[in-house]
């Protein structure tokens, strides 16, 4: 016990969870940590629902994390994560199960898959733009970016068409959201077991769209649109078999829905409270979208190139990332007794990784609290595992490329038809655990030129 990292434990079940989550949600997380970095070092333990946990920062952790296979460390999610997503989701998969099916989705979500979808993206952000803002003066960013992105997934990744099912499943996923982190957070059950309830009927609902649809690919009336769920159908191995069950593709969508909607429209907001209140970033990249605007005859829509174009936008939204992930951090679990940074780690404690701290580190981003795109001009010259919004390794988010298209479309079409002036001035956002800028982000928006 001599050799384990400084830190306390804290009271029994409770540990640190409560200080840490009421840092969260006030948002001086950063600085509850460096506490403990003064305090213990770079390497201590604490208490975190109810386990044993180390907290690592830094390159070096960051490496660590994320490069050591499954015989050292597992990924480790709340135990509700796991009720309502299920238990054969990518986060709850390990070692050869983990890549069949990491595998069989990255199949669809590679940049030669998307490419073809960027028109199509373009459409459901102008359709959701205009009905929502219409007749509007004021909107609220947040959600109006959280009922879009929820959008852009049904339509692209399940082949949703609008209409009342599309509202349905979009509603099912709201009421699974606001329950996922439950436990953990507050112990509010009523939310959880409706979290739980949208869960069971979503999942009816995409056994349902399953069946629709390998009835469609049988008898080859599928459309040209290829979904992710026809796609992961269509995987087969030997003898023809479909690789992926049915409960793997139920629970992966679910798991994409979730993972993919909350990190990309919390991204696109920050980036809009940013261009509202740096005006010399929001005139370059204003005129970066207008030469691409320019280019098009009316009507024309958004392709491939055109995002490659769009270099300096992809800066902001990195730099964005860096101040303010979306993700804060994660936890994996050891599988055995393990060394790290000179102390023991017991098998069965959680370790807890954290991306502001290294985003945050001035050694590594020089005057790290200021606002600067253009120290991504070279993102390569970035040595590695210090910038890791999307985490890193095996586990990397699968979803990074789908994230930028969207990101990149939607400020397309923002800047180009838009002006807005923030009605909330303040820099607060609570994490709970995503994070929410005060009220969700009032804006004034003014229209430019028609969608
Ligand atoms: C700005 C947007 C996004 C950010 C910042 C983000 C960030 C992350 C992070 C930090 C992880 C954990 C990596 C780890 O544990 O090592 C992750 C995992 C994951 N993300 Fe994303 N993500 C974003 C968008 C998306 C999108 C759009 C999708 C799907 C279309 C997606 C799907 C996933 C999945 C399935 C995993 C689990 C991967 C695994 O365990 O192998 N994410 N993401």
């Amino acid at each position: 016990s001599k050799r384990v990292p400084p830190g306390s434990l804290g009271f029994p079940v409770i540990g640190q969870s409560l200080g840490m989550l009421r840092a969260m949600r006030a948002n001086t997380a950063e600085k509850w940590l460096e506490e403990r970095v003064q305090k213990y070092g770079p390497i201590s333990k604490l208490s975190l629902f109810g386990k044993p946990t180390v907290f690592i920062y830094g390159q070096a952790a960051n490496k660590f994390v994320f490069t050591s296979d499954g015989s050292v460390l597992t990924n480790q999610q709340t135990q509700s994560v796991k009720m309502i997503l299920g238990d054969r989701c990518l986060l709850e998969l390990n070692g050869e199960d983990h890549k069949r099916v990491r595998d069989a989705l990255v199949s669809f979500l590679k940049p030669d898959s998307l490419k073809r979808y960027v028109g199509e993206m373009g459409d459901e952000v102008r359709i959701h733009l205009e009905t929502y803002r219409k007749g509007k003066q004021i909107i609220k960013v947040l959600p109006l970016m959280k009922t879009l992105t929820f959008n852009i997934i049904c339509s692209l990744l399940f082949g949703l068409e609008r209409g009342a099912r599309r509202d349905q499943m979009v509603h099912y996923f709201q009421q699974m959201i606001e329950g996922i982190w439950s436990i953990p957070i507050n112990f509010p059950f009523t939310r959880f077991n409706r979290s739980l309830e949208a869960s069971k009927d979503a999942q009816k609902m995409l056994k349902q769209l399953i069946s629709e649809k390998r009835h469609e690919l049988n008898n080859n009336l599928a459309s040209s649109h290829q979904d992710l769920i026809t796609c992961l159908l269509s995987i087969s191995g030997e003898n023809n078999q479909e690789l992926i069950s049915e409960n793997e593709i139920i629970h992966n969508v679910m798991l994409i829905m979730i993972a993919g909607h909350d990190t990309s429209s919390v991204l696109i907001t920050f980036m809009v409270r940013l261009l509202a209140k740096n005006a010399n970033i929001y005139a370059a990249v204003l005129k970066e979208q207008e030469e691409i605007a320019q280019s098009k005859s009316p009507g024309e829509s958004l392709t491939w190139e055109d995002l490659g174009n769009m270099k300096y936008t992809w800066r902001v939204a990195m730099e964005t990332m860096r101040m303010f992930p979306p993700i804060f951090g994660g936890f994996r679990q050891t599988v055995k007794d393990i060394e790290y940074g000179g102390y023991l780690i017991p098998k069965g404690w959680q370790i807890f990784w954290v991306t502001a701290k290294t985003h945050m580190d001035s050694s590594i981003f020089q005057e790290p609290e200021k606002f600067d795109p253009d120290r991504f001009e070279t993102p390569a010259s970035l040595p590695p595992y210090n910038f890791v919004p999307f985490g890193g390794g095996a586990r990397i988010c699968p979803g990074y490329e789908f994230a930028k298209i969207e990101t990149l479309v939607t400020i397309h079409y923002l800047v180009t038809h838009f002006t807005w002036k923030l009605c909330c001035t303040d820099d607060f956002f609570s994490r709970d655990p995503m994070p929410a800028p005060t009220q969700g982000l009032p804006v004034q928006i003014i229209p430019r030129k028609p969608l």
